[in-house]
């Protein structure tokens, strides 16, 4: 579930980097379009002067807050301060240009689509708040109270509804498109058989929680598992049951072991269990639980009746402080095959290997 979140939160951060660049993109072509329809003929542009000044300062706010990086703050706070900024820019540029009934009104589009969809509801609801403010002032400068008539309400009211809809819809889709994204994250984190992590996202996990424990005293454990004489149930009943195999034996790992240890499938019969904060009696207790577990379910298999399986597995543990993970994979590693040489259906840990 951990892991999960993690996940969501590094790739929500990796999707406003994208979404960092665009912004830079639609930064500039909005101050071009201001900029170039104020060179258009018959075009009314009352104070050019001061939208030019507007604009020298939202270029410069841009380079000192984007570029140069004057500011830290989190992704999401300076994408919001930079669509302010461009409300704010567009604003003086649509009032000095014909108010209501400027075309440069339709700019608002580009902050508010790309503020639904990247910064969400919310924001997008208070900028459409304040631009509907910002509207209604200028009708009001221009009609003055008529414009709480109803005719005139609802005709200035008619001319906005398509910036509603246009952020109501684009954050439907952003919706739409959050929820893709979490499942083809989730896809490719997940391993096709069993359900479980599969070893991009095992890596992932390791380097995370190896990170967390290095400089402290934590444990981190590693389980690596192997189904016994799985060709064997291949040959003797075929592909599907030995998938059941590989299915059964995922389940009773999964169930074996606590909430925040990752289980990942290895490869073909082989799957690995990280433990972090559990010393080696722990995780001895844990591999212990699996193999019991195995035991105690054999496979009910058509035709066959009960197939009994099991799995070999080896055990390592490192103070983190004192030694890396591929040591850690490496010792586990060199365990399950003791315990493969030693019969199979048991457990080995390394450090018995290092003292024989
Ligand atoms: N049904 C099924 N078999 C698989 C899958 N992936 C790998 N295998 C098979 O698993 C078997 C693994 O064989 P080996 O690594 O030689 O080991 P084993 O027969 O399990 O014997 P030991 O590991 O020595 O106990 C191979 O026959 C693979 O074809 C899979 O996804 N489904």
């Amino acid at each position: 579930m951990k892991a999960q979140r993690d996940t969501g939160r590094r790739a929500g951060t990796i999707e406003l980097k994208g979404f960092n660049r665009t912004l830079a993109e639609i930064e500039w072509l909005l101050l071009v379009l201001i900029l170039v329809y104020m060179t258009l003929p018959d075009e009314p542009v009352e104070q050019p002067l001061t939208i030019i000044a507007a604009g020298a300062v939202f270029a410069i706010f841009v380079v000192g807050f984007r570029y140069a990086n004057l500011f830290t703050l989190p992704a999401r706070w300076k994408l919001t301060i930079e669509t302010w900024a461009m409300l704010g820019l567009t604003a003086i540029a649509v009032w000095y240009t014909g108010k209501v009934d400027s075309p440069l009104l339709n700019l608002f589009l580009l902050v508010v689509i790309f503020s639904a969809l990247t910064l969400g509801k919310v924001i997008t609801l208070l900028e459409l708040g304040l631009i509907t403010s910002f509207y209604l002032l200028a009708a009001h400068s221009v009609d003055g109270s008529e414009i709480f008539r109803y005719e005139i309400f609802s005709s200035l009211m008619l001319r906005f509804a398509p910036f509603v809809l246009v952020a109501y819809v684009t954050s439907l889709l952003a919706a739409d498109l959050g929820f893709a994204r979490a499942y083809v994250e989730q896809l490719a984190d997940t391993d096709a058989l069993t359900g479980l992590s599969n070893m991009r996202a095992f890596d992932q996990a390791l380097s995370r929680h190896q990170r967390l424990a290095q400089g402290g005293d934590e444990p981190l454990s590693v389980l690596m598992i192997d189904i016994d004489n799985l060709k064997a149930i291949n040959d003797h009943y075929g592909h599907d049951t030995g998938n059941l195999a590989i299915r059964a034996v995922a389940n009773a790992i999964r169930d074996s072991v606590r909430g925040n240890d990752v289980v990942a499938r290895y490869g073909g019969d082989e799957f690995i269990v990280l433990l972090p904060s559990a010393p080696e009696t722990a995780a001895r207790r844990a591999g212990e639980r699996i193999l019991n577990r195995i035991a105690e379910s054999p496979l009910e298999v058509a035709k066959a009746g009960r197939v009994g399986i099991s799995v070999s597995i080896g055990l390592a543990t490192l103070p983190v402080a004192a030694g890396n993970v591929e040591d850690l994979l490496r010792n586990a590693d060199q365990a399950l095959y003791a315990s493969k040489r030693a019969g199979r259906n048991r457990l080995s840990t390394f450090t018995s290997l290092a003292a024989a």
